[in-house]
């Protein structure tokens, strides 16, 4: 078996894919037929070390990928003990970068399902299918991840390989939210793909379609979403990457009506407001600006940056400002330029209905179509980055910032690392180290002027499996927007005084688990004041009772 697998993995390191599939010689199956039963002598613990000493002599990250992928099918356990073991080092291997390489390779180093494949083709049976999968289930699925694949990370659509997404999202809630792993359904809706290449690849294992269009998309969600809350009625549904207009307009149609939320919206949006608020204490310590004075730039006009800046203005309702003023603080750049009252395309009323909240009115008929002219128009302490173009952030801006700040905050939050607008490296050069940084794919820490500079990691896994273990013991009826804030305001006051110490604007990877509780406490918490919740034996529990019951509630492995 070891060889069959060893041969298959290097004929993948050497052509990058498993083609033409191996068939297993003589002796290989030997092997298969003699390894069927477990070893008397061999412990959990040396399964362990076997395991990362392999990976150690895997050449590539996404070869570790798919080896795990296998190990996590086979054996849970192991796989998540090994991920218990060293979470900082493999999260970039089985989560963000490497798992959009994952998904772009998807059809090429499938090994076999890995969750539930959903067709639009099959949209007139829905509660059918979702009920015989149901029944053949021995554990009730938790928490359901969901994409269609039409915008994975910042990689574009991939089609039926978003599935890769779904099930990285779940291994995060497995390992940071402590959701038992039998509990965790990864979905993929198939609708076919605009990307031509992948649709025009032999081994592509979706549907040979161009996109359905978001009117038959939204035929095909209303009926996944009834038979998915039908079959699986406990369950918390997480919406993942799906394209922008999709994307909100989901959340607008379910939200109110179903237990789900969208984490590029939602958690994105969670995990930088409460990383913001330690980035603006730490500029505003360095300037002396008031903290309500911030004034914030966002490259990007998707979900995650409208997403994201709609949940950043409840940092400045909470500095006293009104909805309006809170709005006027920040400025939104799609590929077109600054979002003006007054620019061509939203004249013409071509503006995606997503991004109009956020038009400024004040610019008195002039364009900023670049970043650069933006910055200096605006003068901004904040940059956010949610673009998905690789190194936007150039050293002319990012040196300009530096001239204009005492410290600041630069996020370069698209994933993965490939679609990153600045490096932590440069930033650090360009700045002078001044930089308050965090981005959305993990950077190593770096010394300077014999400091270590250790980078935020501004990923909502620091938050999405809070809000789903949350919602599910609340028995949250809904994910309301107020449960989503109360999620930020958690992970912010999950910094422990050695982090603030060390200038972190969130709390180290290996605290995952017991800031994941934290998070869950304040969803649950929130839920109760909101009335949406059902699980009465969490009700008039303070607030150290609460974590407490969210740990015991945790699955180890
Ligand atoms: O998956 C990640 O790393 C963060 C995320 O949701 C995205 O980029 O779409
Ligand atoms: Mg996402």
């Amino acid at each position: 078996m070891t060889t069959y697998i060893t041969k298959a993995l290097s004929s993948l390191a050497t052509n990058g894919t498993l083609t033409p599939p191996l068939t297993p010689n003589e002796n290989d199956a030997k092997s298969i037929l003699r390894s069927s039963s477990p070893h008397p002598l061999i412990s959990p613990e040396q399964n362990l070390l076997r395991l990362k000493a392999h990976l150690q002599n895997l050449p590539t990250d996404l070869l570790k990928h798919v080896h795990l992928s296998k190990i996590r099918r086979e054996d849970p356990s192991l796989y998540f003990s090994a991920i218990r073991d060293d979470l900082t080092g493999l999260a970039p291997i089985v989560y963000t970068p490497t798992v959009g390489e994952a998904c772009q390779k998807y059809s090429h180093i499938y090994q076999g399902p890995e969750g539930l494949y959903l067709s639009i083709d099959d949209k007139d049976r829905m509660p059918e299918i979702l009920a015989e999968y149901a029944a053949k289930l021995s554990t009730t699925p938790q928490i359901l991840v969901v994409t269609d694949g039409s915008r994975i990370l910042g990689l574009g659509d991939l089609g039926i390989g978003g599935m890769g997404i779904s099930v990285g999202k779940l291994n995060l809630y497995v390992a940071g939210g402590g959701v038992n792993p039998h509990g965790c359904l990864p979905v993929v809706l198939d609708m076919g793909t605009n990307t031509e290449s992948i649709r025009n690849d032999p081994l592509y294992i979706g549907l040979r379609r161009p996109r359905a269009s978001l009117e038959e998309a939204t035929e095909f969600m209303d009926r996944f979403m009834a038979a998915a809350s039908s079959a699986f009625p406990n369950a918390v549904i997480q919406h993942e990457d799906f394209y922008s207009e999709a994307a909100f307009a989901f959340l607008d149609k379910y939200k109110n009506q179903y237990r789900m939320f969208n984490d590029d919206i939602e958690g994105t949006g969670s995990v930088i407001l409460g990383g913001f608020m330690a980035a603006a204490k730490q500029a505003s310590a360095a300037s002396g600006k008031a903290l309500k004075d911030h004034r914030v730039v966002f490259l990007g006009g998707g979900s995650a940056a409208v997403g994201v800046a709609k949940e950043m203005m409840n940092f400045f309702k909470m500095q006293g400002l009104t909805e309006d003023e809170a709005r006027e603080r920040f400025w939104l750049i799609d590929t077109k330029g600054l979002i003006t009252s007054t620019r061509p395309d939203v004249v013409a009323g071509k503006l995606a209905s997503h991004k109009k909240y956020f038009i400024r009115n004040d610019t008195e008929g002039k364009e900023y179509p670049s970043l650069a002219d933006v910055v200096e128009y605006v003068k901004p302490t904040a940059l956010v980055g949610l673009s998905t173009t690789f190194g936007a952030f150039g050293e002319d801006v990012v040196r300009r910032m530096a001239d204009l700040n005492e410290a600041p905050i630069i996020f370069p939050l698209s994933n993965p690392t490939s679609k990153c607008e600045l490096s932590f490296a440069d930033a650090l050069n360009w700045t002078g180290g001044k930089v308050v940084f965090a981005s959305g794919s993990p950077y190593a820490p770096i010394e300077r002027d014999g400091l270590l500079r250790e980078p935020g990691q501004g990923n909502n896994f620091l938050v999405f499996p809070g809000i789903g273990f949350g919602a599910l013991q609340a028995g949250a009826k809904r994910v309301t927007e107020a449960m989503i804030t109360a999620s930020a305001i958690a992970l912010s006051e999950a910094l422990n005084e050695e982090e603030k110490k060390a200038g972190l604007l969130y709390p180290r990877l290996d605290r995952i688990r017991e800031v994941s509780a934290r998070v869950a406490a304040g969803v649950v918490r929130k839920a109760q004041e909101e009335g949406v919740d059902t699980n009465e034996k969490l009700r008039g529990l303070d607030d150290q009772a609460l974590i407490k019951e969210m740990n015991d509630a945790q699955w180890w492995p």
